[in-house]
């Protein structure tokens, strides 16, 4: 069944385990992604970026916006799993508009690059115009380093919890984005992994919302050399240890964002069957080993959130 995100993240809050939130560019991942959802019997949140929606709608937003929820809601209202579509880092009122008007369950304001009254007040704004159409927003604290779809953040800027704890208060907002260290894409971390737990707990205590882990791709070793054996270069990819994802959600992450975990598994899947297979051409069976490869990253990641079986 089509649900709003909150029902799935409020129940994850309270019970304290998290919910993998996978982002889509195309049919191949999203039909991945859902049938490792009901094999796992876990409710699910499918994501997608302003980037995807441009992608989708050529250019047009409401037309990629249509495409994504009417897609999700068809295939989620023949499942009997809670299944959400979310709106990812969302910057351009017009792709939040378009997200709005489509029918996605929720919504990401993402203005964590402006000063902290200017998010604030960008963030209320935007809670406002979704609440009254029943949808869910996320919002941003801190800045994640890395390519953040169409923003370079130069450097870490940790989240202030205490600042956390007032901007919740005066927005009203869903679920919080704290950022604790970690960054997009497949090449996270110089040196070791660090997340600022210390800095997470704090902001749980002071917030008690549902909370959302953003760049927590780990970038599993084994598709990354299957990629690497087929041709790829993703030299140095790094992720987050799987250790660090499950103390944070001991801490009170909720909603764990993963992209480049099902990129690099579609990759390899790909790879190696056209390179196995010179004379397929039906997208159909070309697309299949990677679409195996992504749903077996899904299931692995369900079992290992313990969302497996909470649907
Ligand atoms: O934060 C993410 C995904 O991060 P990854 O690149 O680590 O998958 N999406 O909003
Ligand atoms: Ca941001
Ligand atoms: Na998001
Ligand atoms: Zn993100």
């Amino acid at each position: 069944m089509y649900v709003n995100t909150k029902e799935i993240l409020e129940d994850a809050s309270k019970k304290y385990y998290a919910v993998p939130a996978f982002n889509i560019n195309n049919l191949e991942f999203l039909m991945a992604i859902l049938q490792g959802a009901v094999e796992k019997k876990a409710p699910i949140i499918i994501e997608t970026s302003e980037g995807a929606i441009k992608y989708a709608g050529n250019g047009n937003p409401l037309r990629g916006a249509r495409f994504f929820a009417e897609t999700v809601k068809n295939y989620a209202e023949s499942l009997d799993i809670p299944v959400a579509l979310h709106l990812d880092h969302g910057k351009n009122l017009e792709y939040i508009a378009a997200a709005i008007k489509a029918g996605y369950s929720s919504v990401m304001i993402d203005a964590s690059h402006e000063e902290f009254e200017k998010n604030l007040e960008i963030t209320k704004e935007v809670v406002k115009w979704a609440h009254a159409a029943g949808v869910s927003v996320e919002a941003e604290l801190g800045q994640l380093a890395g390519i953040e779809d169409n923003v370079v953040a130069k450097e870490n800027v940790l989240v202030d919890p205490q600042q956390a704890k007032i901007f919740v208060e005066e927005t009203n907002v869903d679920f919080l984005a704290p950022a604790i260290g970690t960054s997009h894409g497949a090449f996270k971390f110089k040196g070791e992994a660090k997340l600022d737990f210390e800095r997470l707990k704090r902001v749980k205590e002071l917030t008690k919302i549902p909370l959302v882990l953003h760049g927590a791709s780990s970038v599993p070793t084994k598709f990354v050399e299957l990629a690497e054996k087929y041709g790829a270069n993703l030299g140095g990819a790094k992720g987050v240890p799987q250790e660090d994802i499950k103390k944070c959600v001991e801490l009170g992450i909720n909603k764990v964002n993963t992209d480049t975990d099902l990129r690099i598994a579609f990759l390899a899947g790909l790879r190696k069957h056209l390179s196995e297979n010179e004379k397929e051409f039906d997208p159909r069976k070309y697309f299949k080993e990677g679409m195996e490869f992504v749903k077996e990253v899904v299931m692995e990641r369900l079992e290992f959130l313990n969302t497996a079986g909470k649907a």
